[in-house]
């Protein structure tokens, strides 16, 4: 079994990773997890503190001479702007400076669609600071970072991701559009929306300038791929050992997810049942599949076709249009607070979406075949494929061009 636990605050000293059950013999390298953090910042449409916010990588544990040990995985990655925010996420009580006055000021004009406010009433705060701070997608850089070590683990067994965009607000990639494969992730890294359609990418730009300048935000859909993963991952015997309820959990797990789709998901529920499934043929390869609408899950298993997941994120609440709302202090009507924001991320909660899909499917790998290091869960994976009796077999999807 893998678990993982993130902790820190968006403006406190450090974000803090932790993963446990990674078998031995993974390479985890600090370049790999950086690139992963970079992809995260990524997107025509984030906020200024991306440009001048650096994640300080390091790794405190569970890795030795480039490959992991086997034991607990503690990743740090400090923010560099912590020192503009020392007193006022002080750990320790702390008197506010001449310099702290102003940025700890009470935040009292909760924001509609944030945890502000219904966040004081659970937790007893008379403003949001101590609930932004944690509701903050900041915290995103170290599931990445998590994802990333889950991801090398995945490459060990031939098993590739890639996550892409696929709508920004109204702006949608067409159905017929080619998906991307393994070998396009430098391609997608390199489109300032992370969309694999240069026209549509084209008219997100566009719809983002239009949506800045009218001082609101968007949302989008992202998709997950997953290729070259084995049948049988996850089960249909309880609800909690699906693999698609643990995909649709930890992508509404990312803050401002609000909703997830399976393969063709809602589309699917519009058509017909002899149009809506994957007929099954005999091959010279095994069985085929002669499409892939489930998206790689058939009873809460995957199938061994691409797995296809999609979450759709809300516009960001943060609207530099204010949106109306009650000042808490005084019961009055006001604007709720902003200093400034993303006006679309969808891109960058594409790469949170892969750490997760990668975080859920190393647990998965792990929970059918096991293995204390990355040969012996290799082993184990290749005695399983070999002896699924020729009459059952099915082909894969690798990603190879
Ligand atoms: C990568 C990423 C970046 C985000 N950036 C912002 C932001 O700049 N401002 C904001 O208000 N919300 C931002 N959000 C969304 C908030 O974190 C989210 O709206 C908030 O947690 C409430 O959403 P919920 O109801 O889904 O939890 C971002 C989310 C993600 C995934
Ligand atoms: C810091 C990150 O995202 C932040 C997520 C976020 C939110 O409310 O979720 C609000 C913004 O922070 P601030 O209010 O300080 O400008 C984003 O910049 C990050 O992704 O690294």
């Amino acid at each position: 079994m893998l678990r993982w636990l993130t902790a820190g605050e968006s403006h406190g000293p450090e974000l803090i990773a932790l993963l446990e059950g990674l078998p031995s013999g993974v390479p985890v390298s600090l370049s790999q997890i950086r690139a992963d953090l970079a992809r995260r910042k990524l997107g025509y449409g984030r906020g200024s503190r991306m440009k001048f916010e650096e994640d300080e990588l390091s790794i405190s544990s569970g890795v030795l001479q480039g490959f992991s040990l086997g034991s607990p995985i503690a990743l740090r990655i400090g923010n560099t702007e912590w020192p503009k925010w020392m007193e006022v996420m002080s750990a320790e009580p702390a008197e506010p400076t001449e310099k702290s006055r102003g940025r700890g000021a009470a935040l009292t004009r909760p924001r509609p669609g944030h945890a502000d406010l219904v966040g004081m009433q659970k937790y007893d705060f008379a403003e949001a600071r101590p609930i932004l701070e944690r509701a903050s997608a900041r915290e995103t850089a170290a599931r990445v970072a998590l994802g990333a070590v889950a991801r090398a683990f995945l490459v060990e067994l031939n098993i590739h991701l890639v996550s892409h965009t696929l709508s920004i607000g109204p702006v949608t990639v067409p159905a017929d559009a080619a998906m991307p494969r393994p070998s396009d992730v430098t391609a997608l890294d390199a489109d300032p929306l992370r969309c694999f359609d240069p026209e549509t990418s084209a008219a997100m730009v566009v719809e983002v300038d239009s949506a800045k300048k009218d001082g609101d935000t968007l949302g989008g859909i992202v998709e997950v791929l997953a290729y070259g993963l084995p049948p049988g991952l996850g089960s249909h015997v309880h609800w909690d050992r699906r693999l698609d309820s643990q995909l649709a959990a930890a992508l509404m797990g990312i803050q401002a997810i609000k909703g997830v789709e399976v393969g063709d998901g809602f589309e699917t529920t519009r058509r017909r049942g002899s149009v809506a499934h994957d007929e099954l043929h005999a091959g010279t390869e095994g069985i085929q599949r002669s499409s892939d609408r489930a998206g790689g899950t058939e009873g809460g298993m995957s199938t061994g076709t691409v797995l296809r997941v999609r979450a759709g994120m809300k516009p960001i609440a943060t609207v530099p249009h204010s949106l109306p709302t009650v000042d808490v202090a005084t019961g009055e009507a006001a604007t709720a607070h902003h200093q400034r924001s993303d006006v679309c991320a969808v891109p960058a909660a594409g790469v949170v979406a892969e750490a997760m899909v990668a975080l859920v499917l190393v647990n998965s790998i792990l929970e059918k075949f096991g293995g204390d290091s990355v040969g012996e869960t290799r082993r184990n994976l290749t005695n399983y494929l070999a002896n699924i009796p020729a009459a059952l077999a099915t082909r894969g999807d690798r990603g190879d061009r």
